[in-house]
C-alpha cells in the first residue's frame, strides 16, 4: 500500500525551528489597480516596479513569445485568456522584434516547468532580463469579462509596497493612450537591409518556396515592424530595405522600389499625421501594402477615418471574409482601432470584413495599386490562411512592372 510521507516542513513545524520554515510558494506581492477602481492582487514574475498601461485581452492559445515581442503592444498590458502560460519557455526563433515593448503580462497560471525542445530560457527569466513586469494568479476571466463589458481599461501594476492603492488608481486614471505617437518609440533609427527568409524547415507555401530571390525591391516603413512580415516578403523573393517611421517619402521614391510596405505599429493611428502624410505621398506612385497600423494609415491617406473599438481584436482565430470570393480566412489579429468603412471615399473598396463584428478588415484602391489588411497575414497561429496576401502584393508589383 502507498504511504503518504510527511513533507519536510511538516516535521520542522513540530519543533522549535518553525521560524526556519520556507514556504515553497510565494504569497501575493503585486497589485493591478484598474481605472474602474478594482484592485487585483497576485504574484509577481519578471521585472519589479510600477507600470501604467492599457489592459487588453488576447485569446490566443499559443504564441506568447510572438505577442511579447510584437511592438504593436507598446503601452498595453496583455492579459492572456489561456490560463496556462510559460510551459514552452522562450526560444531564439520566435522573436518578432529585438525588444519587448509591451507594458506587462497578466496571466492566470504560470507554468512551473518548461518542456519544449526549442526552449533556451524560462518565461520569468526572460521577462526579468527584458525588464518586463508580469503578474500571475489573478482572475483573468473576471478581468476579461469586465473589459468585454466596459471596454478597455487603463491599469497600474506595482510591486512597490510604499505606493497606496489610491496612488495607483490616480496613476491609472490620469494616463491616456489615445492621441499619443507611440510609433517613434519603437521604430528603427537608421535604414537597414533585411536578408532573412523563413527557414526551409518551417516553409509551408509552395509559391514562397520557389520564389526567385531578390526579384523585387520593397521598402518597408518600420512603424514597429514584426520580423515575420519581413521574413515572408523575403521568402516571396523580395529584397528589403527597412526605413525608420520618419524617413522622408521623397527619399523612398528616389530609390525607385517595386513596392512599399507600411508595417504594423502601436497606438492611435489618428495621432500620427506625419505617417499619414508619408503614406499619402507614396501611394499612387508605387504599389503599396499596409498591414494593421499600415492599413489604418492607408485608410486615412485615402480620405477615411479611424476610431477606437470597445476592446479590439487580439487573438489567433478571428474569421475574416474576402468579400469578392466568399473565402473565409482564420486570422491572427491585434488591434484596438479600426478604419470606419463608411468614411471611405468612392473608389476605395472594402475587400475583407471581420465576421465577428462586421468591421473593416481590408481595403484596396486598384487605381492606385494600394492594398491593406487589418489583420496579420505573416502570423502562423496554426492556419496559414492569410499568407497568400503576400502573393497578391507580388502580383501587384509584377503588374506594375508590366509583366
Ligand atoms: N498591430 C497593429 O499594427 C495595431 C495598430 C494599432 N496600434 C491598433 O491598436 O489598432
Amino acid at each position: 500500500t502507498y504511504v503518504l510521507k510527511p513533507l519536510a516542513f511538516c516535521s520542522l513545524s513540530q519543533t522549535s525551528q518553525a521560524h526556519l520554515i520556507q514556504r515553497p510558494w510565494k504569497l501575493q506581492d503585486t497589485r493591478l489597480v484598474l481605472e474602474d477602481g478594482s484592485i487585483w492582487k497576485g504574484k509577481s514574475f519578471g521585472a519589479v516596479g510600477t507600470q501604467v498601461a492599457e489592459v487588453v485581452f488576447n485569446t490566443s492559445l499559443t504564441g506568447y513569445q510572438e505577442i511579447l515581442t510584437d511592438p504593436s503592444y507598446a503601452g498595453q498590458f496583455v492579459l492572456m485568456t489561456n490560463p496556462h502560460i510559460g510551459n514552452t519557455g522562450v526560444n531564439s526563433g520566435d522573436e518578432e522584434s529585438q525588444e519587448c515593448h509591451l507594458g506587462g503580462l497578466i496571466i492566470r497560471s504560470l507554468s512551473n516547468c518548461v518542456s519544449n525542445w526549442r526552449a533556451i530560457e524560462t518565461l520569468p527569466e526572460y521577462l526579468k532580463r527584458r525588464n518586463v513586469m508580469g503578474i500571475y494568479d489573478v482572475d483573468t476571466r473576471a478581468i476579461t469579462r469586465r473589459l468585454r463589458e466596459d471596454g478597455s481599461l487603463v491599469g497600474a501594476l506595482s510591486t512597490d509596497t510604499s505606493k497606496t492603492d489610491e496612488e495607483l488608481l490616480h496613476a491609472a486614471r490620469t494616463w491616456e493612450i489615445v492621441g499619443k505617437d507611440l510609433i517613434s518609440g519603437v521604430s528603427c533609427t537608421e535604414p537597414y537591409e533585411w536578408k532573412y527568409r523563413t527557414d526551409d524547415e518551417w516553409e509551408f507555401s509552395a509559391e514562397a518556396g520557389k520564389a526567385d530571390t531578390e526579384g523585387f525591391h520593397v521598402v518597408a516603413y518600420d512603424f514597429g515592424v514584426k520580423h515575420n512580415i519581413l521574413r515572408r516578403l523575403s521568402s516571396y523573393g523580395c529584397k528589403i530595405t527597412v526605413v525608420p517611421s520618419n524617413w522622408p517619402a521623397s527619399e523612398v521614391i528616389k530609390l525607385n522600389p517595386d513596392g512599399v510596405l507600411f508595417s504594423n505599429g502601436p497606438g492611435d493611428p489618428s495621432a500620427v499625421p506625419y505617417a499619414v502624410d508619408t503614406v499619402k505621398e507614396v501611394t499612387g506612385k508605387i504599389p503599396v501594402f499596409g498591414i494593421c497600423m499600415g492599413h489604418q494609415l492607408l485608410g486615412q491617406a485615402l480620405g477615411g477615418s479611424t476610431f477606437k473599438m470597445k476592446f479590439g481584436h487580439h487573438g489567433g482565430n478571428h474569421p475574416v471574409r474576402h468579400i469578392q470570393t466568399g473565402r473565409v480566412e482564420i486570422s491572427s489579429q491585434n488591434h484596438n482601432y479600426a478604419v470606419d468603412s463608411a468614411s471611405l471615399p468612392e473608389g476605395v473598396e472594402v475587400t475583407h470584413i471581420n465576421l465577428n463584428d462586421g468591421s473593416c478588415a481590408g481595403i484596396s484602391y486598384p487605381a492606385m495599386k494600394a492594398m491593406s489588411l487589418q489583420y496579420h497575414p505573416e502570423s502562423s497561429p496554426g492556419p496559414h490562411d492569410a499568407d497568400p496576401a503576400f502573393q497578391r502584393f507580388i502580383e501587384m508589383m509584377k503588374e506594375n512592372r508590366g509583366h
